[in-house]
């Protein structure tokens, strides 16, 4: 887990804003090999998209090969409703972009078969090979896309009913009038952020810092499905001081020192580049098939599972408890 300590929202934005797009540069996308981007909706990562389009617009990226994947959306509300996450996608991001129309992939919360479009947008997922880096934002509960406290950490794509405090969170975009929320969105699930090759979420605020303490400090946990985070091998969580002040001093400390020590090496914990390349193929990409490609991160096994596997008769056996037999303390003093 890298924990980035920046001073406000404006630097933690821009430190991601800057990663990705070094992401992305190292990447070398071609049509062939896109480079696949989950992407997560909120007021967070607004800044984010803001210094994306600028450095866009300054020619220092380009998403010509950048194919998207967004977290969640709502369901019930239409496409073009301002609260929308497809309005959302195009307001803050893709309409000042040049990523094509044909590699953008938003859930549809108004498909006839909603199951049937949790299953596809899966498979379309696999089908580029899977998530490069999956960006995110959280809820002040700890929730990841819309990955609510109690989702199966094994959790997949799926129609989600929103927590009361999610509900209450979002209503601001609703002009604070909670009937207008919607209470059900589709969103991927929590296994789905797992798979991606690299997770990035940025948390900024005092209201999260609960969340971030539990994440960081607490063990895995479904009532924080951020925590799942410590089953992955490369995650990144950004934050900006105020999310830190629920952490131990020496937590904070910890993970500043260990970001100035790979900096003084002259390096920033670089990735392997399995995970920065991405599975290189020649010619088109190939749906991958689910049992042959297994995901990277499975699902959380009991921890149970591997004890009992092993025979019984490998535990040491151990003799039966005499039976107790009262007695006096002077018998076992031995006679002068
Ligand atoms: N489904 C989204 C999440 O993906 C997002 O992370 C969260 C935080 O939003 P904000 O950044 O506005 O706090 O909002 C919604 O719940």
């Amino acid at each position: 887990m890298r924990l980035i300590i920046r001073e406000d929202p404006a630097a933690a934005s821009a430190y991601i804003a800057k990663y990705i797009i070094d992401r992305i540069k190292t990447f070398n996308p071609t049509a062939e090999h896109p480079f696949v981007l989950g992407l997560p909706t909120g007021s967070s990562p607004v800044k984010i998209y803001q210094i994306l389009v600028e450095k866009y617009k300054a020619s220092e990226i380009s998403f010509e090969h950048v194919v998207t994947f967004n977290m969640d959306e709502y369901i019930g509300i239409p496409r073009e409703h301002p609260e929308s996450y497809h309005t959302f996608m195009y307001k803050h991001f893709f309409s000042h972009v040049n990523v094509h129309p044909k590699n953008i992939h938003i859930l549809n919360g108004n498909a006839p078969d909603l199951e049937a479009e949790c299953v596809a947008y899966e498979a379309a997922i696999k089908a580029h090979g899977g998530i490069d880096l999956f960006l995110g934002g959280i809820g002040p509960d700890g929730h990841i896309a819309f990955n609510e406290p109690g989702s199966s950490l094994a959790s997949r794509t799926r129609v989600k009913t929103l927590a009361y405090d999610t509900i209450l969170a979002n209503s601001r975009f609703f002009g604070n009038d909670l009937d207008k929320v919607p209470k059900m969105a589709l969103t991927v699930g929590v296994q789905t952020v797992l798979e991606a090759r690299e997770v990035v979420i940025i948390i900024t605020g005092a209201h999260k810092a609960l969340a971030l303490q539990k994440c960081i400090e607490g063990g895995v946990n479904h009532m924080w499905t951020l925590s799942s985070l410590q089953l992955h091998p490369h995650p990144m969580i950004v934050v900006d001081e105020d999310a830190t002040l629920e952490l131990q001093v020496k937590t904070v400390k910890y993970f500043k020192s260990i970001e100035a020590v790979a900096a003084s090496q002259g390096f920033e914990q670089i990735l392997p580049s399995s995970a920065r390349t991405g599975p290189r193929k020649t010619g088109h990409v190939e749906p991958i098939q689910t049992d042959k490609h297994s995901p990277s991160i499975q699902s959380p096994q009991p921890l149970t599972s591997t004890l009992l596997a092993a025979p019984a008769t490998e535990y040491p056996v151990r003799s039966h408890t005499p039976e107790l037999v009262p007695d006096r303390m002077g018998s076992r003093i031995s006679a002068f």
